[in-house]
């Protein structure tokens, strides 16, 4: 493997959590030669200059592609269209052209009608993450052992995939390819219920007029402390996940309440061996015995990739159980 830089002049619009980890991975893999960083505030400018993770940091997204040979976008998804229009007219030919959204078909549909000729729009989610948000939040190791999902759109060319692939090796995760729609799809089941999951349950909790604050604090080192964690991610970004994911999450969410309806059921009529049966099962998912693949608790989708590892959401931090 030759140390050289993969990329020439990346350009990073948003360094928050997700942009902020990848300036420092490529900067610490030497990925990318010169790195562009681009935020809109000035206070926000100013932080990225002093965690000095960005050779150059610009005021504007249409300034910070000028001359870039790969362009992420690291931004809610909600805001991808807008921003692709922004930066299209400056995007050099031959250049690539991604992102890091949690929500591929959205993408793909806001992003691709403003992506000149010759540019290569190869959409990606790095899954991997954490609660937090913004530059500081950022760290060189997040994507390592972690799965990136390439979803390039029908036509683009293979060398352009290649590149953006070697990219991500390059900063230590592990890619795929698959079509954004069966990715929305797998994305719903793993990551968005989970998230509704937690941002439900701790707001019911929450709302229990028995349960004070000091209780769910002082209770929580059982499961619930680490639905607080996925609870505390960043709202605009999950909500733009709701909104741009609606269909898969809401079809996930059928199936969800059905299972849910059914173990209601169970406590409801004591019925322990239907408790205990669906435990054992799902004990037995976590610890790798079952072949998740033909599982049928887990939704198949007409399959035209390889799975994912049906890993649980990526969670940077050891739970009390690990
Ligand atoms: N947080 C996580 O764990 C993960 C997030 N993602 C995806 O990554 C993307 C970014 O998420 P984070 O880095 O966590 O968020 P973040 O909140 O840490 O950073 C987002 C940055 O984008 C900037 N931004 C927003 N609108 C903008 C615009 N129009 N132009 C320029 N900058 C703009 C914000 O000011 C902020 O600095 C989202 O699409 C999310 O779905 C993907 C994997 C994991
Ligand atoms: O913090 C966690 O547990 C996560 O699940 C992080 C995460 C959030 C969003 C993604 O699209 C991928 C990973």
């Amino acid at each position: 493997m030759t140390d050289a830089p993969i990329i020439n002049r990346l350009a990073l619009i948003g360094t928050g959590l997700i942009g902020g980890s990848i300036a420092r991975a490529a900067r610490a893999s030497g990925a990318a030669k010169t790195i562009v960083a681009t935020a809109r505030s000035p206070e926000t400018r100013k932080r990225i200059r002093e965690l000095g993770f960005a050779n150059q940091v610009t005021e504007t997204n249409a300034e910070a592609v000028r001359d870039a040979d790969l362009v992420i976008v690291s931004i809610p998804v909600g805001a991808s269209g807008p921003v692709a229009k922004e930066i299209a007219p400056n995007l050099k030919p031959g250049a690539i052209l991604s992102d890091v959204g949690s929500v591929k078909g959205s993408v793909v549909r806001d992003m691709s009608p403003f992506v000149p000729a010759g540019v290569h729009f190869i959409p990606a989610h790095p899954v991997a993450g954490t609660e937090n948000s913004g530059p500081d939040a950022g760290f060189a190791e997040l994507f390592v052992n972690r799965w990136c999902i390439l979803t390039p759109v029908q036509g683009t060319e293979e060398p352009a995939v290649e590149t953006l692939r070697a990219f991500w090796e390059k900063i230590g995760a592990n890619v795929q390819v698959m079509t954004p729609e069966h990715h929305d799809l797998v994305l719903a089941i793993t990551s968005h219920l989970p998230h509704l999951i937690a941002y439900t349950i701790v707001g019911t909790a929450n709302e229990l007029g028995e349960v004070t604050e000091s209780e769910v604090l002082k209770f929580s080192a059982g499961g619930f402390r680490d639905f607080t964690r996925i609870a505390a991610s960043d709202p605009t970004m999950w909500r733009d996940v709701f909104l741009h994911n609606k269909d898969a999450v809401l079809e996930m969410l059928g199936t969800f309440n059905e299972d849910l309806s059914k173990l209601t059921r169970a406590i409801r009529r004591g019925d322990g061996n239907a408790l205990f049966d669906h435990f054992a099962r799902t004990r037995a998912i976590r610890r790798g015995i079952v072949n998740i693949g033909q599982d049928s608790a887990v939704p198949d989708f007409g399959r035209q990739h390889a799975p994912l590892p049906m890993a649980p959401i990526a969670r940077p931090y050891a739970s009390d159980d690990d």
